[in-house]
């Protein structure tokens, strides 16, 4: 049996009771990748932040773990979610190992994930490349293992390599049971490790399904949706 990690129902949020997103429904359990795509200005960045609890819904519910209350992100954060941001959130004055040891889990648990880091983490994180922050700031979320995940763009501004390798370690940690919501431009590799889709347009869904079967469809997905959010 699965079971349901994540799910919003009629979730409208927006700034300044002026809504970004409407009428929003999506269910992802326990093991399971749902990517996120649109392009810029779509409402992917304001969904996740309504799911998170760092922007109250104007209407319409969000239950994570089963808890449909209004949290906070702090309480989810309690609850089990972690949240990968926009920005890559890692202390630049502060070594990898330091780093690691902020978040709420085993520092070596990153390296379950990401072993290329090992020979780095005694050194200052602001002299890691742009994609080694962003395996520590990935790597200490799930290290903390957390039931449920969202990640924002994780791949902005990153070599192909360092990309596949981050969507690498989504697709490792829905297979040992996170349930993610992965927010991104990249439309093939989103596709290649996710199992379900929502593409979103003005703050709408506007194609949903299964990504296996919308994997031959990437180009024509990217070409019609991310080119451009008129
Ligand atoms: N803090 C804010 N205040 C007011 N409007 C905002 C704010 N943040 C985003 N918006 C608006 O909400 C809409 C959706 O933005 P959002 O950031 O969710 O899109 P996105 O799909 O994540 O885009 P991107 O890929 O550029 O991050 C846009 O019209 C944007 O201008």
């Amino acid at each position: 049996m699965t079971r349901t990690a994540l799910e919003a129902r009629e979730l409208t949020a927006g700034y300044g009771g002026t809504p970004a997103v409407h009428g929003l429904d999506l269910t992802v359990h326990a093991g399971e990748v749902l990517a996120l795509l649109g392009a810029n200005g779509a409402g992917k960045t304001t969904t996740l932040l309504a799911l998170s609890g760092e922007l109250p819904p104007l209407a319409g519910s969000v239950a994570v773990l089963g808890d449909g209350r209004r949290r906070r992100l702090h309480q989810r954060a309690r609850q089990g979610l972690g949240f990968l941001t926009e920005e890559r959130c890692v202390f630049m004055q502060l070594t990898g190992w330091q780093n690691l040891k902020i978040g709420r889990g085993r520092p070596e648990r990153a390296l379950d994930y990401f072993p290329e880091l090992e020979p780095h983490l005694g050194k200052k994180v602001g002299l890691l490349s742009g994609g080694q922050q962003q395996m520590l700031a990935l790597g200490r979320i799930l290290a903390a293992r957390p039931r449920v995940l969202l990640a924002d763009e994780l791949s902005l501004g990153l070599a192909p390599l360092v990309v596949d390798r981050l969507l690498a370690a989504i697709r490792q940690a829905a297979d040992a049971g996170v349930a993610v919501v992965l927010v991104e431009q990249h439309v093939r590799q989103a596709l290649a490790v996710a199992d379900h889709v929502h593409v979103l347009r003005r703050g709408r869904v506007v194609l949903s399904g299964p990504a296996a079967e919308l994997r031959d469809d990437a180009e024509r997905i990217a070409a019609t949706y991310l080119s451009e959010n008129p």
